[in-house]
Formats: structure tokens, sequence, C-alpha cells
């Protein structure tokens, strides 16, 4: 018997490490030169292939098989007595825990390694099936609703088919329901299972016999149960187990499903450009922010930034810029620089006003905070993700960063996954709206808020008002309302792209720096002030 660690490891076409963490520790974001997480996330969970068989002789029992559950099956939306009949079984879906031996090989020594995050039972689903004699099998489909490139119903009875990404069959022979006698796959029984190569062009054509295994792509691999012959009364009896991603939408580009970690796909995009708008106010971390930017991006010369530079010493910053260490020199002729004394300086609002003064038509606008740190990579996920999700409406993806520290020299985050942002009422002392953000893994419509130190759209976006000055609150409302206005729909991206730190660092606010005077300027503002209305337009 084939053990099934060794099964999966040659289903991989790898070896599979020791051991996986189960849950999120605090991840490394690799610096540049070293490898992406990514990279190391795809290389120790790998893709799924088209196809794969093999055997596993430790079925279960058949008498701990719910037999008397199985049900007339259907295929969503459509009726088993619709004029074409779909899938001719009995079926049945059955708790995954109650399914030993083959799940708990499976998924506790297996599949928890290839989900870390997600390895809990919630992530698999388990159907027990029943082709009696004479059927006419199930046509030719998808287990993933929608996935396959023409377009079919997917398959049935389970809600959360989008985001199946691998199948497992088990075949249990063929049974009498009754005497639970058993007799193994023979040619003329048929009930054959046919799976296509993802382009149709060529199938292959895989036994029912007792013990054979087979997994799936459960995204690309087409495939249908042929006819049933006569079989004395016996029914033609598998156990199909489908895991799920955590990030459904994402890892559904291309039509290439991974397993875990989405990864760098081929970027086609390299004649767009992106414009990142960024206010600095003596914050030393800009240097950094620079070269993670340029760095980390996949094409580093499509990468224009517009930085609003206001600093006491601009002549110490200027000369770390320069100065080759930082590697930054190759990338001086796409970064625009505009000097404003900090004395000058009204607050964010207005920062991120003379921000947009610096944008030149690139194709795509991403506004960012000067203490930023990116994921490798992170200019083609916002491309890809933007294009997944743009359709033909107006688009803006934004997204609450997460956290950065440093520990040992090293960028510390405490999570990759993506943030939504989201409100939680209004503040008694500002007036304006509470927000938290919530790690989600998946791309989801986000609600109308969007964070000035994160947003990603088509074009300039919609433009800051020129007189609005020493707003510290109420950033994230303002924008969330014009682009509400302007019919903008909101995403949120699929993994976190980049990471903000939100600790105060060594360099001073303006906020700190204004008088009780100015300070209360900023209240008048946000409660209402004449330019604020009109602005807001409320
Ligand atoms: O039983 C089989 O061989 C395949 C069944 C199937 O395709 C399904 O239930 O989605
Ligand atoms: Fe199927």
């Amino acid at each position: 018997m084939s053990d099934p660690l060794d099964l999966l490891q040659s289903f991989l076409g790898e070896s599979l490490p020791a051991s996986l963490p189960l849950t999120h520790p605090p991840t490394v974001i690799s610096e540049p030169g070293s490898t992406p997480l990514s990279q190391i996330l795809l290389k120790t969970t790998g893709s799924i292939p088209v196809y794969n068989l093999s055997t596993f002789s430790s079925p279960p029992p058949l008498s701990s098989l719910p037999l008397s559950s199985l049900k007339p099956s259907s295929i969503k939306g459509l009726t088993p007595t619709s004029s074409q009949i779909h899938r001719s079984d009995l079926s049945v879906f059955l708790p995954p825990s109650t399914i030993s031996p083959l799940i708990t090989h499976v998924s506790s020594r297996i599949v928890s390694r290839i989900f870390p995050k997600n390895s809990s039972w919630s992530s698999l689903s388990c159907q027990l099936a029943a082709y009696p004699e004479n059927s006419t099998g199930y046509v030719e489909h998808c287990d993933v609703q929608g996935s396959c490139l023409n377009g079919d119903e997917g398959d049935d009875n389970n809600n959360n088919d989008e985001s199946r990404i691998l199948t497992i069959i088990y075949y249990l022979g063929y049974v009498n329901l009754t005497t639970l006698e058993v007799l193994d796959y023979s040619p003329s029984f048929g009930g054959e299972l046919n799976v296509k190569s993802p382009d149709s062009s060529s199938s292959t054509t895989i036994k029912p016999s007792i013990g054979n295994l087979l997994t799936f792509n459960s995204l690309v691999s087409r495939h249908s149960v042929l006819p049933l012959n006569s079989t004395h009364g016996f029914h033609r009896l598998a156990l199909t187990l489908w895991y799920s991603s955590p990030s459904p939408s994402f890892l559904k580009l291309n039509s290439k499903w991974y397993l875990s970690a989405p990864p760098l796909l081929a970027d086609k995009y390299d004649d767009e450009s992106i414009f990142i708008g960024i206010p600095s106010f003596n914050d030393d971390d800009i240097i950094n922010t620079l070269k993670s930017i340029y760095l980390n991006a996949t094409n580093s010369n499509r990468i224009y930034v517009g930085l609003v530079a206001q600093y006491d010493d601009w002549g110490k910053i200027y000369t770390e810029f320069e100065s080759g260490y930082y590697n930054l020199k190759p990338f001086k002729k796409n970064i625009r620089i505009l000097n404003h004394h900090p004395s000058l300086s009204t607050g964010p609002m207005n920062s991120r006003y003379l921000c947009q003064g610096l944008y030149r038509d690139e194709t795509y606008y991403l506004s960012i905070d000067a203490h930023t740190r990116f994921r490798k990579g992170w200019d083609s996920y916002l491309i890809q993700d933007y294009k997944l999700v743009e359709g033909n409406s107006k688009t803006i993806i934004t997204s609450y960063p997460v956290g950065w520290k440093l520990e040992n020299e090293k960028v510390i985050v405490d999570c990759l996954d993506s943030t939504v942002l989201e409100s939680m009422g209004i503040t008694k002392r500002e007036g304006t709206v509470r927000q938290k953000s919530n790690v989600i893994n998946k791309q989801i419509k986000a609600p109308p808020l969007v964070a000035a130190g994160f947003y990603f759209v088509r074009g300039l976006g919609v433009k800051y008002p020129s007189n609005v000055h020493g707003v510290f609150f109420g950033e994230e409302e303002f924008l969330g309302i014009q682009y509400f206005k302007e019919g903008y729909a909101f995403w949120n991206t699929s993994v976190g792209v980049l990471f903000t730190k939100w600790e105060r660092g060594a360099g001073r606010k303006v906020e700190e720096e204004m008088g009780e005077e100015e300070r209360r300027g900023v209240e008048v503002c946000l409660r209402g002030g004449e330019e604020w209305r009109k602005e807001v337009g409320f």
C-alpha cells in the first residue's frame, strides 16, 4: 500500500518539508536580494497538476458509511427531472470527521501541510456517491462552478464549490447496498471516469477499481462518468473529498489554482505605469520606503514617484538619496520631488493634494505613507488584482495596511493577508468615523472607506481639494464619500501588498508642531467649517 504522504509527495513532484506551521507566526518579508516569501511558499506547496492516479488500500469499512442516507443528486438550479439528466447517482454529503481512516490520513498528514492556514475540517467537503446500474453517469463538468473555460453549471450540492482546488476521489468498487457485498470494476460494468486535458485536446479513462485514488485539479480538469451497463444490481460507489482554497477569487487568476500562496504570475503589463504619491514630513524612513518600492517591484522602470518632501534638513536626506549605498540612483529619473518647507505644511490632506500635482498621466495612481514596506512583486499583485475586479465600472482598491516593525534589522509583519478598512461608529471627540481594519484572506468588496495610506486607482482618481488645511482625522471618510459619489466600486487586495509603520517613529508630525490655535482650527474644520462642507459635499 502506498503511504499517503509519499503519494502526495509524488503528486506534488517534490518533497514536503518535515513540518510547516499550522498557524501564522510573525512572518519575515524578505529584504531585497533574498528569496521572496511567495516563492518560498510556492516551492513548499507546489501547484496542482491536472490529475494523478494512485492506489490506497485501506478503505473505510462499508458499514461505517451512511448508505441509507443516499438521495438522488441534482445540479444547482436544475432538478433531476429536467429533460437532460446531468448526473444519475445517489449521493450524500458527509461530515468529514466521520470518514476515517482515509481522511484522517490525508488531512492530518498531508493537507494540513499544504494548507498551513486553513487546515481545519472546514476547508474540506466530502461526498459519497452511488451510481445505479444502467444509469447515464455524469455529464462532462468541472467541480468548480463556472470555472472551466467554456463555462458550465459546475458541480452541485455544495455551496462552497467556488473555492475547491483539489479533488480526491477514492473508488470503493461496485457494492450491493443491501448486503454490502462488493465486486471490483469490470469493463463490462462501465462507469469509468473520463478526464480531459485542460484544453480538451486529449483525455484519459480512469477505471473505478477498488482502492484507486484519483487526485485532480478541481479548476481545470473537466471530467465525466461514463454510462453504466448491467451490474447485477450493484452500485458504483466512490468517496470524493474536495479541499478548498483560502483565497478563491485570487487563485482563480488565469485558471491556475495554487495551494496556499498566490504566485507571482507572468506579468504582461510592462506598458502600464504606476505613479506613487508620497507625502513625507521629516520622516527619515523615506529612503527605505523608496528602496523598498524600487527593489521589490517586478518592473521598476514602470514605477514613478511623486514625493512631497517636507524636511527641515532635506540636504541630509538628499545626500543619502544620492549616495550609491541605497542603490536608488538608477531610479532617480523616475522620482519627482517637490520641496515644501515644513513651516508651510498644513497637514496630510494638503500634502496629498500637492502629490497629485506631480502625477503625469501614468496608468495607475497609488497613494501611500512615507514609512511603507512592499512585498516582492507588489506591482504585479496590484495590477493583477485591479484587472481581476475592474470590470466595466470605476474601481478603487484600498486596504488598511498591516503594520511592520524591525527585528534584528529585518522587517517583520504579523500577517501577510489583506485587510479591509471598516467603520466602528462615530468618535465623540472628533466627530469622525472610527475605523478598524479586519484581516481577511480573499479579495472582497470593501466598505466605502478609502485609506489614504493605501489606495490604487486607474488614472489620478478623485482630486484632493486645494483648500483643506490642518485636517488629521476624517481623510478616510472624505475619500470614501468622494469616491462613492463618483460611482466607484471599492475592493481590497487579495493579499497584503504593502505594510505601514503604525508606531510613531523618530520623525516628528506636523500635528505636534502646530500651536493650540491651529489645532482648534482643525476641529472647526472637521465639525463642518464651510470649506470642508463644500469640498465633501455634505
Ligand atoms: O465518481 C466519479 O468518478 C466522479 C464523480 C464526479 O465527478 C463528481 O461527483 O463531481
Ligand atoms: Fe466531478
